[in-house]
């Protein structure tokens, strides 16, 4: 497996509070990894981070083979990182179509394309000419992937895309995931339900007060474990 991103020592500041306290924290080509913990433990920030939101202070996050941290965030997005943020954030005075080509700004080479997507997500395609604000919570989330989709990212960041949506709606968005990885692009999603996380992860980290306090697969971590890590129960987290 080939790295594609890694941070070593990650920290991040908001003036002079500081959410993050050296975050070690890499993703393969092609590779999907969940950042779990509770609110407030600095899995946003992280992504604000390494997509150049806020800015890094000197730190090392290597992207695709490149030194990345100070680069402004639509260098970084150019260089093949794409985010679906949290809330979707839809342009509500475009159509779904317009959103999706907002998208394509900057785009890549490869796989994706209006096309690709409604495929994806075929609910999409009669919807393509409503405006954003006319749909349900999963279609909006569905045009925010596939609007970050539309640049052909090598790594798709997804910020708790499963925030008040109904179990079998984000069961869908979820069935999305083998099919966005099948394209060659890796996925890092942010998400508050453990269960979600481990069923979708190759690897997961657990957040806790700006530090990872747990890593590992979804096959070798216990539940005592990632309770420990997520609330700082007592039993030692490994
Ligand atoms: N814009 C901001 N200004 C100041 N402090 C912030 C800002 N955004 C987040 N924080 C603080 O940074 C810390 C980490 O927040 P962050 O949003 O990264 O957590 P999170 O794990 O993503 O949680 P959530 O699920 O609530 O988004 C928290 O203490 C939060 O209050």
């Amino acid at each position: 497996m080939t790295r594609l991103l890694e941070t070593q020592g990650l920290t991040a500041f908001y003036g002079d509070f500081q959410a993050l306290f050296g975050i070690d924290v890499s993703v393969d080509e092609g590779e999907c990894v969940a950042l779990i913990g509770s609110n407030g433990a600095g899995k946003s920030t992280f992504l604000r981070a390494i997509t150049g939101m806020i800015p890094a202070r000197g730190q090392d996050v290597m992207f695709a083979g490149q030194h990345i941290a100070g680069w402004a965030a639509d260098r970084i997005h150019k260089a093949g990182m794409a985010m679906v943020p949290e809330g979707r954030r839809l342009f509500p005075s475009l159509s779904v179509e317009e959103n999706l080509l907002i998208g394509a700004a900057g785009k890549r080479p490869g796989p994706w394309s209006l096309d690709a997507v409604y495929e994806l997500f075929p609910d999409l395609v009669a919807k393509r000419h409503n405006p954003g604000t006319a749909l349900s919570g999963g279609q909006q989330q569905m045009v925010a992937i596939g609007r970050a989709l539309m640049s052909n990212p090598q790594l798709l960041l997804c910020d708790e895309i499963s925030l008040g949506l109904a179990p079998k709606v984000i069961k869908d968005i979820y069935t999305a995931v083998p099919k966005i990885r099948a394209g060659g692009t890796a996925i890092l999603v942010v998400e508050q339900d453990v269960g979600q996380a481990l069923a979708v992860a190759d690897r997961v980290y657990c957040f806790m007060e700006g530090r990872v306090t747990l890593t590992g697969t979804p096959a070798t971590l216990t539940r005592a474990q990632i309770a420990a890590a997520y609330f700082g129960t007592t039993e030692e987290a490994h």
